[in-house]
């Protein structure tokens, strides 16, 4: 005698349908409420399994913890545990800035309600870019440094370290090809020169041979992807760069590796520095730096920062950076 077939039943039309089956189309074989129930129990254990994994991817791409949201509801308290961690840590992961919000935010910090000055802010920024060089970079190794200056305040950052290397017992060198004709960058320059910087008049040969660090102050945040192209004379300077190797001479790229997009990254595929010193906050591009990542400008008042719900970290004592390399995706 012949087996009655087994018929295709579609889960819709089951009475009660347990949490996350109900997609459209799921089929189940037989009409015993054993495979029912069988069926249940593995995806319970999915649930677990799934909310586990996009738990720990989360701590390598942190909107994968936001995958987790859908667990919240499963059956399996340790998927639902999974998922409350997940949107705990994602609510703490640092807030990585657009090219509109750090431009936004700094009007804001310059403006009547906070009160800084250019001054005051590059000061700091140049002090977290020596202090982290000076950490990851000690003198006893990395004596000669070449700073490569931008037209803008990145390039005042880059003044600033530099003279402040000098002051740590650091060799500096600066190429500033493309100077400002704004008062403050002048007395910078002025500061450095009487610091004991050498200012070089142009971009000296086999940079590798006479440096053991190339500082990265061409472009910061304001840097304009949108055209395609890096202009004279900066075109050349960061074509030397992506020649330079970095395992002999890193480069330490001061808020943005120059020639990324700053909100999308490496879309020219330039050089990737060794070294990141995001300021203030971290801005989007940095999400896929692999490298060393210490963040500076310790300079956001503590109730901008909750506002802006950066989620920062706390620097520790009285220091001027912090390294965030592993808080960073
Ligand atoms: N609150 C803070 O976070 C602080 C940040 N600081 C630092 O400041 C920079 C942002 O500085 P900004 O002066 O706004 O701009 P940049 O330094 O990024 O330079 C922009 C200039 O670069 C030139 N540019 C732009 N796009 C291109 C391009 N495609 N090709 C060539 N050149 C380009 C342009 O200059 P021009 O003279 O050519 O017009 C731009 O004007 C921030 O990242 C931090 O490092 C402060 O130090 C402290 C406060
Ligand atoms: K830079």
């Amino acid at each position: 005698m012949s087996q009655p077939q087994q018929q295709p039943l579609l889960y819709q039309q089951q009475p009660q349908q347990p949490y996350g089956y109900n997609q459209p189309g799921y089929v189940v074989y037989g009409n015993t409420s054993e495979g029912a129930h069988h069926s249940d129990h593995h995806h319970h254990s999915k649930d677990v399994t799934y909310s586990i994994i996009f738990f720990i991817l989360g701590f390598f791409i942190s909107c994968l913890w936001l995958v987790n949201i859908k667990y919240l509801k499963s059956h399996e308290h340790s998927a639902r545990g999974f998922a409350i961690a997940s949107l705990v840590l994602m609510n703490k992961a640092i807030k990585f800035l657009t090219q509109k919000e750090s431009t936004f935010m700094d009007e804001l910090l310059l403006g009547p309600k906070y009160g800084f000055t250019s001054d005051q802010l590059m000061e700091l920024a140049g002090l977290s870019v020596s202090s982290a060089v000076l950490k990851v970079y000690p003198k006893s190794e990395y004596r000669n440094v070449l700073t490569i200056c931008g037209p803008g305040n990145n390039g005042g950052d880059g003044l600033i370290a530099s003279r402040q290397l000098v002051g740590f017992g650091y060799n500096v060198s600066i190429y500033y090809p493309k100077r400002s004709s704004n008062d403050i960058f002048k007395r910078l320059l002025l500061q450095s020169e009487l610091s004991g910087v050498h200012i070089l008049s142009e971009l000296p040969e086999n940079i590798e041979d006479k440096y053991n660090i190339v500082i990265d102050a061409i472009f910061g945040y304001s840097f304009n992807a949108s055209t395609g192209e890096i202009r004279a004379p900066f075109d050349s300077v960061i074509n030397r760069l992506n020649h330079i190797n970095q395992e002999k001479t890193p480069i330490v790229s001061v808020d943005i590796p120059s020639g990324w997009d700053v909100d999308v990254g490496n879309v020219k595929n330039t050089f990737v520095p060794k070294l990141l010193v995001s300021l203030a906050s971290p801005k989007k591009c940095a999400q896929s730096f692999k490298g060393t990542h210490y963040l500076g400008g310790r300079f956001l008042p503590d109730a901008f920062a909750s506002q802006w719900e950066l989620n920062l970290p706390p620097y520790p004592g009285s220091e001027q950076c912090v390294d965030i390399t592993n808080c960073q995706k």
